[in-house]
């Protein structure tokens, strides 16, 4: 997952292969509540990992129940129908799958067995309403008291002064939010238990129907037949109670699953992207993404826990929609508008309001911010292509589908964008409530033209602090990082373990070709063996220094440094970064610092490591080796003539990144 400030998705042209998708957040927690109030183990596969799920996972364990997790699968112990912790303070973060069911199934809980629960969330979520909700549960006799503003968490539910009664007459508005009808449906069996049936009617016409559905469904799976009548009225019979189906298998997100459709509906590439996780037999509403993706023009094919999406017409055709039964994903829809022909329109859309965020006006900035015409009224938005487009840097908003469905903005090429535009995305962490590691998706099947991948190369001396620089401004772009010294330590260490000669420029060139080297989070790996450590020995340094002059053994190492210029943007740090191996780098830093300062700087890094040292031979050792690898005769190392050249002699590290952070800002178009 991506948590910087901001992420830069540089102009994307194609997808291809195979994306996983992770589990669906509303099939996640609805399960895992109804595993929560089982008796007995469930064991729960493809459970979401995520804020909301985790929010939930940790609510369930203050109430008793036993969680243990053992790989991608979740095994939950329930609490049977009783309450053995009655007292608990749950934060819920801005998670509404776990607030509204948690509220509802504890207030009858606590109203069967006593108790005192606090219910709380992030600042939004004491934003979003709930009192529809607390309406009908009061309605049945539970307490339930607000905090602070009437109508919003938090929440303080107690026991109920007069038990439960009026089970049959229970009425919820359905015209705000499905969560409260399914709040109800998933916590009312609970209030069964005395012998009389619940029964709930809907006022207002239920939105968000495929939502109730999927509820029905999985209490189904726990041994709930809720009798239907329509979408109005809802009765769950006297004496219910909740069986562990044992196992259960949550779908992938539908949709998480339209950004790509969407990205495979406009971008190029002769394959279909394949999705897997979910198929066209889903239970989850937001697969109607499908119906309307065709509608744009997408070719979609699919069966059971799969689809395949290739790029049909484009420009996509407009598309007026009527988007109450797939409020979540509609808003992919909103933005692949920026890729039709005219003006498409979405109704049905006043759920939006009552969101993460305000999420009309919120697509309404952000789609204006790059170009688009847009208009909105209460429930609908209608949007018009850029005339021109233009690289914004998106507002979030805390909300991981915003940041997701303007992902797809990276790709105005594809819509005719000349330039193509890369999209800033701010916060992208909030992906994290439903797709942590949506962005690590999306370069996994994206491809970029290579001189859109921007790289940022740092040259210069040995000890001027060029790996230190390097890492913090890769850590703060969320590139990835090429320390090309590491790979001439990395052939150097090798040459020395075979007892090849320093001068043997063959020998050296075919070790060097055949090197098995593999930087990954946990080390560098060398062979089968991790080699962080040795790597940064001097005599190794040196022996790097004098191989790294075979024109040969460069020329080979020059493939595993290439490989680093990935989605969504590099950081190099060597000798000639700069001027051989990314001559096209966005930037190019020429760092130096005295020989001094240098010297002095490694000298406390060896003793900080717990190697000694002596500071004159280091000096005479780095004044060497920099006449060295100066004066070699291929890819000496000298500043780019259009390095910027950064002397930090008198710079904290701090003060270097952010000279250099601002100069790259500077060179985007995001300034
Ligand atoms: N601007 C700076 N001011 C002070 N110390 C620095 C600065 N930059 C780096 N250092 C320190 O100098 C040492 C050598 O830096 P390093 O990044 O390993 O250099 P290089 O990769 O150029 O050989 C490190 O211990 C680092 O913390
Ligand atoms: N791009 C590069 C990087 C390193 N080298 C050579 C020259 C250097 O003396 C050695 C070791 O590089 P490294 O950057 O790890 O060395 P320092 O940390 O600066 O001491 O490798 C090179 O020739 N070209």
């Amino acid at each position: 997952m991506y948590t910087t400030r901001f992420l830069d998705v540089p102009p994307l042209d194609s997808v291809a292969g195979t994306v996983r998708l992770p589990g669906s957040k509303s099939i996640s927690n609805r399960v895992l509540l109804l595993a929560g109030l089982c008796e007995g183990e469930t064991v729960i596969d493809g459970l979401l990992a995520s804020d909301d799920t985790e929010v939930m996972l940790q609510a369930l364990a203050a109430l008793g129940c036993t969680v243990e997790r053992s790989g991608e699968a979740v095994c939950i112990r329930g609490i049977g129908g009783e309450l053995p912790v009655r007292e608990a303070d749950l934060f819920l973060g801005n998670a509404g799958t776990a607030m509204r069911p948690l509220t509802a199934a504890l207030a009858v809980l606590a109203a069967v067995h006593g108790g005192a629960f606090r219910l709380h969330g992030v600042a939004r979520m004491h934003e979003r309403p709930i009192g529809d909700l607390v309406d009908a549960l009061r309605a049945i006799g539970c307490r339930i008291d607000y905090e602070a503003a009437p109508g919003y968490p938090p929440l303080r539910i107690g026991a109920a002064p007069s038990g439960l009664h009026a089970l049959d007459a229970i009425r919820v508005r359905g015209d705000v939010s499905s969560q409260f009808l399914t709040a109800l449906l998933l916590a009312l069996p609970l209030a069964t238990a005395g012998g009389s049936s619940a029964r709930i009617s809907v006022d207002g016409e239920l939105i968000s129907k495929p939502y109730v559905g999927m509820t029905l469904q999985l209490l189904e799976r726990f041994g709930i037949a809720v009798e239907r009548d329509g979408w109005q009225r809802f009765t769950i019979p006297a004496n219910s109670q909740y069986r562990s189906p044992r196992t259960l298998r949550v779908e992938g997100d539908a949709s998480s699953a339209s950004y790509f459709i969407g990205a495979a509906a406009i971008a190029a590439g002769g394959q279909p992207l394949r999705i897997e996780g979910v198929g066209l037999d889903s239970m989850q509403g937001d697969i109607r993404f499908v119906d309307a993706a065709r509608a744009m023009g997408a070719q979609v094919d699919g069966g059971a826990g799969w689809l395949e999406v290739r790029r049909g017409t484009l420009p996509l055709r407009p598309i007026d929609l009527d988007c109450k039964h797939l409020p979540d994903a509609a808003m992919t829809l909103a933005v692949l508008a920026l890729f039709a022909e005219g003006t498409s329109r979405l109704t049905g859309i006043a759920s939006w309001r009552v969101k993460e965020t305000d999420r009309i006006a919120a697509m309404a900035t952000e789609l204006r911010r790059i170009g688009a015409a847009v208009e909105t009224t209460d429930d609908s938005i209608a949007i018009t292509p850029p005339a021109e487009w233009r690289a914004g840097a998106i507002k979030t908003y805390d909300d991981h589908r915003v940041a997701m469905c303007f992902a797809l903005a990276a790709f105005s090429r594809c819509a005719g964008a000349a330039p193509a535009l890369p999209v800033r995305i701010l916060d992208p962490r909030c992906v994290g409530k439903t797709f942590p590691d949506f962005f690590e998706a999306l370069f996994g099947v994206a491809a970029a033209r290579p001189d859109d991948i921007p790289v940022l190369t740092i040259d210069g001396p040995t000890a001027s602090g060029k790996g230190t620089l390097a890492s913090a401004v890769a850590a703060r772009l969320g590139y990835h990082l090429l320390d090309s010294g590491a790979v001439y330590r990395a052939a150097a260490l090798a040459a020395s373990r075979a007892g090849v000669d320093r001068d043997d420029e063959p020998a050296l060139a075919d070790l060097a070709a055949r090197l098995d080297l593999r930087f990954g989070a946990d080390g560098v790996w060398l062979g089968g063996d991790e080699v962080g450590e040795s790597l940064r020995l001097e005599a190794i340094g040196s022996l790097a220094s004098r191989i790294s002059a075979w024109p040969r053994v460069r020329r080979a190492l020059l493939d595993i440094q290439l490989a680093f210029h990935r989605l969504p943007g590099l950081v190099a740090d060597g000798r000639d970064m700069g001027t051989v191996v990314f001559p096209v780098a966005r930037l190019k830093v020429f760092l130096t610092a005295s020989a001094a300062q240098r010297a002095e700087r490694r000298y406390r890094q060896l003793i900080s490591r717990g190697i000694s040292a002596n500071i004159d031979s280091l000096r005479a050792d780095l004044e060497a080796r920099d006449a060295r690898d100066q004066s070699r005769s291929v890819s000496p190392s000298r500043p780019a003539p259009d390095a910027l050249l950064l002397d930090n002699s008198a710079l904290s590290i701090e003060d270097s990144v952010e000279q250099v952070l601002a100069a790259w800002q500077a060179r985007t178009p995001f300034g």
